[in-house]
């Protein structure tokens, strides 16, 4: 589903790169954990999956498009199929949950048909199905993250990106959306998540993938946080 061949990257007025000879490949259907500590490139090898950026070196290939030869007008097609969540949630203020929801929809060009199904439908998923008509800015962070899931995953993208998603939760949420992300993940979407959270990269035992200095130091099975 991803593949990163030989990847590096090095942002402009740099000298150090911030990923250097990265070379992974990620399957359909896998839950991945990317971890390392501040600075160790994570956010950028997930920006370069969404085409942000290109390598500076190397290939990558997502969901069956090599991101070097993609043009610039098929960017869009792409992000389609990669759902992203951030710490921050990132939703639209002053719009309902419904609303907030609804927008990932009709800017792919839904039927407002569709649009009323699907919606409730997934909101029913992460379990805000009696919240559709709040404001997210009157929610919790919880419950703003499980909007900005929903939001991410209405159109059922076969990857989801995910970075520091509990960054801002309490443990006891925390634990909720991973719960959620893991429920995501079993319906056949490809997870990667990029986090700091120990406790949750020991609990669920997933791939880890680590980073140092821009460099993948260590990539393990049903791993643990451990560095
Ligand atoms: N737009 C940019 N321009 C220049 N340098 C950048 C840019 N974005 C990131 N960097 C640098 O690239 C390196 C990797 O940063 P990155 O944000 O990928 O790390 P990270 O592992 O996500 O860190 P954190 O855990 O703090 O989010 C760092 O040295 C950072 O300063």
């Amino acid at each position: 589903m991803i593949t990163f061949d030989n990847v590096s990257k090095t942002y402009a007025g740099q000298t150090r790169p911030a990923l250097r000879d990265v070379s992974l490949d990620i399957d359909k259907g896998e839950f991945v954990f990317l971890v390392g500590s501040s600075g160790s490139g994570k956010s950028t090898f997930l920006r370069l999956i969404l085409r942000e950026y290109k390598p500076t070196k190397g290939s990558i290939y997502v969901a069956g498009h090599d991101l070097g030869r993609l043009p610039a007008w098929r960017i869009p097609r792409l992000r389609r199929q990669v759902g992203t969540v951030f710490q921050d949630f990132r939703l639209l203020p002053g719009k309902t949950v419904y609303e907030n929801v609804a927008f990932a929809l009709q800017v792919i060009g839904k039927s407002s048909r569709e649009i009323r199904t699907i919606v409730p439908e997934t909101l029913d998923l992460v379990g805000l199905g009696d919240k559709s008509e709040r404001l997210t800015d009157e929610l919790s962070g919880g419950e703003q993250q499980r909007v900005a899931l929903a939001r991410a995953f209405v159109n059922r993208p076969p990857i989801l990106i995910a970075d520091e998603p509990t960054g801002n939760l309490d443990p006891t949420t925390s634990v909720g959306i991973m719960k959620l992300l893991d429920r995501i993940n079993k319906t056949g979407t490809t997870v990667i998540m990029a986090t700091h959270d120990s406790t949750i990269v020991d609990q669920m035992r997933k791939r880890v993938i680590e980073l140092s200095d821009g460099e993948l130091v260590r990539d393990q099975s049903k791993g643990v946080y451990g560095y």
